[in-house]
Formats: structure tokens, C-alpha cells, sequence
């Protein structure tokens, strides 16, 4: 399930046999709860204790929006300060962004523009939506108002990777907005990659009709 920079080739393997398959990355300040929100949503568990995530950890996922089978996969990486900001590859083709801050440390929620701000650079229109985290430490601070990303209409979801609350809601829409945006990219360059995806399933598909009529791209019958 879970892998690490080493486990990267795996990437280039053939995919899973699914309809739609999506690239979900995570932002943050270090210790924000990013690699605890994946586990309690992929394992639906949670160990207390954990080091930083070192570099880069990949989780596959398989989910089903409407009657598609959507292969999904979640980039986790560590967020801390000595990175400053993430290889352009994080960012490469993600469908959708989750970015999370600790509702405990101000200095989180602070630095969401930093993080925002690079993402944009990167993906300038992918969906993205704000997490607050921990609020199982202080159900109070639901009360309060957290404005960032109002303004660019950014879902806004109050979790506890701690105790699960909104965990599985708040990845199920952010999967559903990534498929759909998949579908239907407003970034320009997406949309190009979107026409060669099908125009590479179109010839796969060719193929293989080719195939079971008994030819294949050697046959004189398609020379
Ligand atoms: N009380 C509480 N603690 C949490 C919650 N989520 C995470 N933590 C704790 O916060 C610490 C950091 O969690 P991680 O998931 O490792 O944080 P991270 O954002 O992945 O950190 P980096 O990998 O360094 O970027 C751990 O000690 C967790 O146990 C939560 O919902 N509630
Ligand atoms: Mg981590």
C-alpha cells in the first residue's frame, strides 16, 4: 500500500484496470496530521506515534465515483521547513490538492498562502480545499471562522485524523472533484494531455479489435 521514493518505478508500470485514474497530492507544514489523515482514510487507523515522513510516500487507493472505478493516487511527501518548497514533480499532473493545517499551530494556518501560492505556480486550476486538523485537541475552535480560501471558494472541512471525524467525507468529494476535473480540465495544457490519454485508449482499443480479428500491426492486411 504504502511506498517510498525507492518504490517510484512502480509508477511507470501499467496501470490498474481502471476507468479514471487521478493524482491527489498534500501540502503543509511538517506535523500538520498529512500521512495521519491518508492512514485513517486508507487503513482507517491511527498510530499515535510516528516519524516525519523522509521523503516522498505513495498510496494507492481504489475508489468508485458513480459507476466508474477510479484508480487513485495520493502523494504524501514531508512538508518541513528545510524543504522550503516542493520539486516541481510533486505538483506534475495532480488532478487535486489537500491542504492541511493544525488547528493547535497558528503558524500552520498561516503559511496555507505559502503553500497556495506555489501550487498555483504549479496547477493553476486544479481543486484544492483547506483541512483543519486535530480539532479533536479543542473542539472549540469549530466556532471560529477561517477565512483563507473563502475568497477563491476552496472547500473548508474541520477533521480529526485522531478520532476520523469528516476524514472519509472530506477525501471521497475531494476524489470526486478530481475526477471531474479530469474530465473536464480548464487548464490548457490538461486539456491536451486529456486528448492524447483518449486518443491513446482509441488506439488501444483499435488494437485490440485488430487483435481479435486476428491481425495484428504486423499483418499484411494492415500494411
Ligand atoms: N491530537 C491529534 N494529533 C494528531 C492528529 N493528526 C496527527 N496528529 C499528530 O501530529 C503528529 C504529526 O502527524 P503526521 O501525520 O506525521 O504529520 P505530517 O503532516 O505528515 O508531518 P510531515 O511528514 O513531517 O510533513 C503526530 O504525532 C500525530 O500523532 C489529530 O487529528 N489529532
Ligand atoms: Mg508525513
Amino acid at each position: 500500500m504504502a511506498g517510498d521514493a525507492d518504490s517510484l518505478p512502480e509508477l511507470d508500470q501499467e496501470k490498474y484496470d481502471a476507468d479514471e485514474q487521478v493524482k491527489i497530492i498534500c501540502l503543509g507544514d511538517s506535523a500538520v496530521g498529512k500521512s495521519k489523515l491518508m492512514e485513517r482514510f486508507l487503513l482507517d487507523e491511527y498510530r499515535p506515534q510516528q516519524l516525519s515522513t523522509y521523503a516522498l510516500t505513495l498510496y494507492k487507493h481504489t475508489a468508485s465515483v458513480g459507476n466508474k472505478t477510479v484508480a487513485v493516487d495520493f502523494w504524501d511527501t514531508a512538508g518541513q521547513e528545510r524543504f522550503q518548497s516542493m520539486h516541481p514533480s510533486y505538483y506534475h499532473k495532480a488532478h487535486a490538492c489537500i491542504m492541511v493545517f493544525d488547528v493547535q499551530r497558528k503558524i500552520t494556518y498561516k503559511n496555507l498562502t505559502n503553500w497556495y501560492k506555489e501550487l498555483r505556480e504549479y496547477r493553476p486550476e486544479i481543486p484544492c480545499c483547506v483541512v483543519a486538523n486535530k480539532i479533536d485537541a479543542d473542539l472549540k475552535v469549530t466556532q471560529r471562522s477561517f477565512s483563507f480560501g473563502k475568497k477563491q471558494g476552496l472547500p473548508f472541512y474541520f477533521v480529526s485524523a485522531a478520532d476520523g471525524t469528516n476524514v472519509v467525507k472530506m477525501f471521497r468529494e475531494t476524489i470526486k472533484r478530481a475526477v471531474e476535473y479530469k474530465q473536464n480540465p480548464s487548464d490548457f495544457m490538461d486539456e491536451v494531455m486529456q486528448e492524447l490519454e483518449n486518443f491513446d485508449l482509441e488506439k488501444k482499443e483499435e488494437n485490440s479489435e485488430a487483435d481479435e480479428d486476428g491481425l495484428t500491426a504486423e499483418s499484411p492486411e494492415l500494411a
